[in-house]
């Protein structure tokens, strides 16, 4: 029993500790805004003040999440990414493509940055045997409209140390995003990571 239980005969209400203090991504720090399902869609814009690169989506999009990991692109200051995926198909570089470029040609989603600003403006997966091949993944902050689906769960947290966030934070980092609801995950969600080992076994022959 604790002094304050002796002293007061009752039980010592521990107040649950709020991590509002930690910054995770601007479009999620004031809470995470729900999407309309009625959204179509809308143009990205890069951050260069003139002659920006603009990429339409014509679609909603799927699996919104906040990313730790150190390849995809985070605005400044942020220690996580916020990022999605849309079929490629609705997706098209409407002004500017010639300012963008691949960041790691070597990797399975090829980022295609503003060489200007550096904005990831599209990240594509050109083989046609990855689990998410025919998905382009896009940030939906670089639009100005509203409705897009929101962040729906934190990948690759534990990943933010690779990029220089000291171990030490982590319980506060993990403990605001649950406060978020944004169910912390060291790679991506059950459902993601479900479909990658479904096509893997498809690929392997192990399922039909
Ligand atoms: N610890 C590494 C992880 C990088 C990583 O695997 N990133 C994932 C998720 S990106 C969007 O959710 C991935 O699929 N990467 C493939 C690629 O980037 O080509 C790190 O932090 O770098
Ligand atoms: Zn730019
Ligand atoms: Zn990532």
């Amino acid at each position: 029993m604790g002094l304050f239980s002796k002293l007061f005969g009752q039980d010592e209400v521990k107040p649950t500790p709020s991590y509002a203090h930690v910054k995770i991504h601007p479009e999620v720090d004031n809470g995470v805004k729900a999407g309309d399902p009625n959204f179509g869609g809308g143009m990205l814009r890069c951050k260069c003040k003139s002659a920006p690169v603009v990429v339409r989506v014509g679609a909603q999009t799927m699996h919104n999440h906040v990313c730790g990991c150190t390849k995809c692109w985070k605005p400044a200051g942020a220690i996580f990414s916020q990022i999605a995926v849309v079929p490629r198909d609705k997706v098209s570089v409407m002004e500017n493509a010639d300012k963008l470029s691949i960041v790691d040609p070597t990797a399975a989603i090829q980022r295609h940055a503003c060489r200007d600003c550096g904005v990831h403006m599209v990240g594509r997966i050109e083989n046609d045997g990855h689990p998410f091949y025919g998905l382009d993944f896009v940030h939906t902050e670089l639009s100005s409209q509203d409705g897009w689906s929101g962040a729906e769960f934190a990948a690759f947290v534990s990943s933010i140390i690779e990029s220089g966030v000291p171990p030490g934070q982590l319980p506060a980092i993990r403990g605001r995003l649950k406060e978020l609801g944004l169910e912390p995950y060291d790679c991506l969600s059950p459902a993601l990571m479900d479909a990658i080992a479904t096509h893997v076994a498809k690929t392997q022959g192990v399922k039909s």
